[in-house]
């Protein structure tokens, strides 16, 4: 899709009609409460609207909705090429309005109308497509058996689902979990981040228009302790899907072994290694890659690419290419299609990063930050145990350590808690695929930086993932169970019974 202007995207904002109401049950309404919060654009601090401030009695409602649309199988028994249809609708309908859709995520998050239009939308369009595509060509199984029974394994949708989302991706990870979810045929309870409801609420009202029953898509806007927690905890969720920090992902494991015990897959932070050896082929090439990992985004991503771990024979060069590179990666106001680095998410998520900025101590390339806005920057840290290369600083701070060699680098890109991307930057294909089998991590991409696409399961190791895999058909794993259904054919199956 061509790109407009500035002043054409400025006029598509001011002209927007934004949702505020949960949407449950099929209807957009206000919280049980009464109560609302505010939504402001981070770019400019303006107020964007007042949403509904959900709390667990909402999370009641819609979790009894969603139970209903289960049990009486309006989408669960569905047949999976109808539900196949109305899912496809549904991506068309995004597709029609996928410039409305860009520039209310843009406003409410900060995000670059550029990322929006280019990744965000398109990529969130083709999710919900392929997973409509897949669920009618996955098979149930028959057991390899005896002459005296045959066993049938059965995949059936997990029942109602909790999903509870981050800002940094607001659409793309709603598409991540709901693509397999529905097409699985469960009934979900969306809770957005409360930075960034407004377009997941668009989506549901586009999913009615598309045809899905109403009570199968439920979107609870509101607190983590108001609405996160109730999900949680709720005896009537069966599975909870999250992606956020690690903190508040391990909480989930809590929230369930206090309740009903369901299920829990976390998706959640990283301190991503960036490996560049001393044989890595066009150093200019790496250096925008090494670039593109660590600030793309603004560095709000779990799989940025935050630690550089580079042979010293070739720093000094590498930094001097990603100076260059780093310098293209211009701030300026989110709906200039020009712009590569919008606005931080919020004013807090903007005061942490600017305390981690004040603990650098050796800035190579920015450093700078003003009113909502950081500088790619890039930090020499005495090694991996200061607090910039082991803390997820979800902003664009790239902290860079040298090394000597490769198990020294393989060492230190495992040295840390979390374990979710990883790259390495070698000519040398036996380094190449030692390396990517040593780190423990979910991807490692090779002469690239990247967290693979919709055919390849993205998760963590370690304390950046628990339970399975967003994304490719393993995806469907979390939302289904298996059921063995065991018939006995022996002549004599009454009397073998007995
Ligand atoms: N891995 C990732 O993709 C993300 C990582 N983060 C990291 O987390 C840091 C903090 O950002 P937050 O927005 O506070 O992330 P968070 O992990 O607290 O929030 C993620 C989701 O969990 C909900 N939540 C918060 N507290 C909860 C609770 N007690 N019970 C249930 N649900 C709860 C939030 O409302 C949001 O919907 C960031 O600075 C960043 O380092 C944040 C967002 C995404
Ligand atoms: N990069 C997609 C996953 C995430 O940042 O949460």
């Amino acid at each position: 899709m061509e790109l407009l202007t500035q002043d054409e995207y400025k006029s598509i904002a001011a002209g927007l009609t934004l949702p505020t109401g949960a949407f449950i049950d099929g209807a957009f309404r206000p919280a049980i409460s009464g109560k609302n919060f505010e939504t402001v654009n981070p770019a400019t601090g303006e107020k964007l609207a007042d949403i509904a401030a959900c709390d667990a009695a909402d999370v009641d409602f819609a979790v009894e909705k969603a139970r209903e649309a289960f049990d009486d199988g309006r989408w669960s028994r569905m047949h999976p090429s109808d539900r196949k249809d109305i899912l496809i609708r549904l991506a068309k309908l995004m597709t029609r309005n996928a410039r409305e859709l860009a520039v209310m995520e843009s406003i409410d998050s900060g995000k670059t109308i550029y990322d929006c239009e280019t990744v965000d939308i398109p990529e969130t369009i083709h999710c919900l497509k392929w997973h409509a595509e897949a669920i009618d060509k996955i098979y149930d199984q028959v057991s390899p058996a005896s002459d005296d029974h045959i066993a049938m394994v059965v995949r059936e949708p997990i029942g109602v689902v909790g999903l509870v989302l981050p800002w940094n991706f607001p659409l793309l990870m709603l598409a991540w979990k709901i693509g397999p979810a529905l097409a699985a045929g469960c009934s979900v309870v969306v809770k957005p981040a409360t930075e960034t409801t407004l377009t997941a609420l668009r989506l549901a009202e586009l999913a009615m228009e598309a045809g899905l029953p109403r009570g199968v898509l439920n979107i609870v806007p509101g607190g983590g302790a108001d609405v996160g927690e109730p999900i949680g905890r709720h005896m009537e969720i069966d599975m909870v899907s999250f992606t956020g920090s690690t903190v508040t992902g391990k909480r989930f494991l809590t929230y369930s072994a206090e309740s009903n015990a369901k299920e829990v897959v976390l998706e959640m932070g990283g301190k991503n290694p960036a490996i560049v050896m001393d044989d890595a082929e066009n150093l200019d090439r790496v250096a925008a890659h090494v670039v593109n990992g660590a600030f793309w985004n603004m560095g709000e991503n779990c799989s940025a690419s935050s630690r550089l771990i580079v042979h010293k024979d070739v720093k000094a060069e590498l930094l001097e290419r990603i100076a260059h590179h780093a310098k293209q990666w211009n701030i300026g106001d989110p709906l200039d299609p020009e712009t590569r680095m919008g606005a931080l998410v919020s004013e807090g998520h903007y005061n942490k990063v600017c305390g981690y900025l004040e603990q650098a101590e050796n800035v190579v390339i920015g450093g700078n930050a003003n009113k909502g806005f950081v500088e790619a920057t890039v930090v020499e840290v005495p090694g991996n145990h200061s607090t910039l290369a082991r803390e997820e600083i979800f902003g664009p701070v790239l902290s860079v350590i040298e090394v000597s060699g490769f198990d020294e680098a393989i060492k230190i890109a495992n040295d840390t808690d979390y374990g979710l991307c990883a790259s390495i930057f070698t000519a040398n294909a036996k380094r190449a695929i030692r390396g990517a089998r040593a780190i423990r991590a979910g991807t490692v991409t090779v002469n690239s930086f990247g967290e693979g696409d919709i055919t390849t399961p993205f998760g963590g190791y370690k304390q950046s993932g628990f339970g399975g895999r967003d994304n490719s058909v393993h995806a469907h794993d979390q939302y289904t169970q298996l059921k063995t259904i065991w018939i006995d054919l022996a002549d004599d199956a009454d009397e073998a019974i007995d």
